[in-house]
C-alpha cells in the first residue's frame, strides 16, 4: 500500500524524530533533516556517531525503533520507507545506494555490471518467460534502452573505455565511479552514498565531485552523503548536517556548519593543547577564536579531529578502504560497541 502523506514540495526525504536503539545503545537519538531535491546533503561526524545507521533505516536495512522516512517522489507519491519492505525501497520508492566497501562484480565486464543493475526492468519486459527473453519486441527494446542508459553513465563516469574490462581490473576511483553509474542505471531519486570518497587520492576525488555535480545539476536525482573527506564536503554539498552521539548538532549550508563552534568542539574533541595544534596546523584563525568562546567540557571526548584538515597525499590506506587524511585525521576510538541490535535484519552487519 502507498502511504501519502504532506511534506514540502522541494523535499525528497524528510527524517523526522528517527531513533535506532541497538539493545541499550541509542545510535540514533531524535533526529530530524530534511533532503532537498536536487541538492547535494552531506551526512557528516565523528566515527560512531550513527551515520551509517541513518542509512541503514533509510534503504530499509534496520527498521527504526521510532521516527519516520518519507521519501516523495516526482510523481507526488510519497513512501513511509519505515513501513516498505527493504526490497521495495529501490523498486518503488527509488532510493539507491551505495556502500563503504566496494561492492562489484568483479569478475563481470564494466557494462555487464551496469547491464545487472537493469535486471528488474529487463525481466519486466520479457513477461518473466523464456518466449519473450527470445522473441518479445519489448524485451529487444528494454535490452536496447538499458545499453543506451548503461553508454550514458558510462561517459559521464569516464569509464566508456573501459566498458568490456573486467570491473576489478579498474584502477580504485574508476571502481567508486563505476558503482555510482551503476547506481544511476537504476534511475534513483534519492542516491545515499556511504563515503564515496574513502580511499580516493586527491585526482581521483576531484573526478568524484565531477561526476557527482553533474548527477546534481543534469539529472532527477538528488544525493544523501556520508563523508568523512571535508574537502569532499565542503567543495560540492548544498546543505550539511552534522552528527554527534546519535544526535544533531548543526544542520545548515557548509559554510555555516564549518564555523559553527559545536561542530568545531565536536570534531576537535581533544585535549586544549592538541586543539590549538590542530587549528594551527591548518591555518584557521577565526576558527581558533570561535572555538575560544564554546565553553569548557562542551567538546567531545572521543571525537575525531579530522574536520578541517585538508587530505594529503601518499597517506591514503586503500587495502580496507580508510583514508587517512592526515596526522590529525587519526580516527578517534569508536564509541563502545558491544549493544544487541533491537532490529538487526539476519545477515552481516551493513558497512
Ligand atoms: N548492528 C549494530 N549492533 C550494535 N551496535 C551498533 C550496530 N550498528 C551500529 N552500532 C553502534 O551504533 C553507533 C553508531 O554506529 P554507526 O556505524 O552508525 O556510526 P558512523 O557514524 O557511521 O561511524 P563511522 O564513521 O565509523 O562509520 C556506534 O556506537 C556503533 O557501535
Amino acid at each position: 500500500m502507498v502511504e501519502t502523506v504532506t511534506i514540502a514540495r522541494d523535499v525528497v526525504l524528510s527524517v523526522e524524530h528517527l531513533s535506532m536503539r541497538f539493545g541499550g545503545l541509542k545510535a540514533i537519538d531524535d533526529l530530524s533533516f530534511d533532503v532537498r531535491r536536487g541538492e547535494i546533503t552531506a551526512l557528516i561526524g565523528p566515527n560512531g556517531a550513527g551515520k551509517t545507521t541513518v542509512f541503514n533505516c533509510i534503504t530499509g536495512f534496520y527498521k527504526p525503533t521510532e521516527g519516520m522516512l518519507t521519501l516523495k517522489r516526482k510523481d507526488g507519491h510519497a513512501f513511509l520507507l519505515e513501513r516498505l519492505p527493504d526490497y521495495e525501497i529501490p523498486a518503488r520508492a527509488k532510493v539507491a545506494r551505495t556502500f563503504q566497501n566496494i561492492r562489484l562484480f568483479s569478475g563481470m565486464t564494466v557494462l555487464e555490471n551496469l547491464l545487472v543493475a537493469q535486471h528488474n526492468a529487463l525481466m519486466k519486459a520479457s513477461g518473466f518467460t523464456i518466449l519473450g527473453l527470445l522473441g518479445s519486441s519489448s524485451y529487444r527494446n528494454a535490452d536496447e534502452a538499458s545499453i543506451e542508459l548503461a553508454s550514458y553513465w558510462l561517459e559521464r563516469a569516464d569509464l566508456l573505455d573501459r566498458a568490456d574490462d573486467p570491473a576489478g581490473d579498474l584502477s580504485y576511483g574508476a571502481q567508486r565511479r563505476l558503482e555510482i553509474a551503476r547506481a544511476m542505471c537504476t534511475r534513483p531519486e534519492l542516491l545515499c552514498l556511504d563515503e564515496p570518497a574513502a580511499g580516493l587520492n586527491p585526482r581521483e576525488s576531484a573526478e568524484l565531485n565531477v561526476l557527482l555535480r553533474f548527477i546534481r545539476d543534469q539529472s532527477d536525482t538528488s544525493i544523501l552523503l556520508i563523508e568523512h573527506d571535508m574537502s569532499v564536503v565542503m567543495q560540492i554539498s548544498d546543505h550539511v548536517v552534522v552528527l554527534e552521539y546519535g544526535r544533531k548538532i548543526s544542520d545548515g549550508d557548509p559554510e555555516s556548519v564549518k564555523n559553527d563552534p559545536k561542530v568545531i568542539a565536536a570534531y576537535l574533541g581533544v585535549e586544549d593543547e592538541e586543539v590549538e595544534e590542530v587549528l594551527v596546523e591548518v591555518g584557521d584563525e577565526q576558527i581558533l577564536e570561535q572555538l575560544e568562546s564554546v565553553p569548557v567540557g562542551d567538546a567531545a571526548p572521543q571525537a575525531s579531529a579530522s574536520m578541517f584538515a585538508p587530505p594529503v597525499a601518499g597517506s591514503i590506506e586503500r587495502d580496507d578502504g580508510d583514508a587517512a587524511a592526515s596526522p590529525a585525521a587519526s580516527k578517534a576510538a569508536q564509541v563502545e560497541k558491544g549493544a544487541t541490535p533491537a532490529t538487526k535484519k539476519s545477515g552481516e552487519e551493513d558497512k
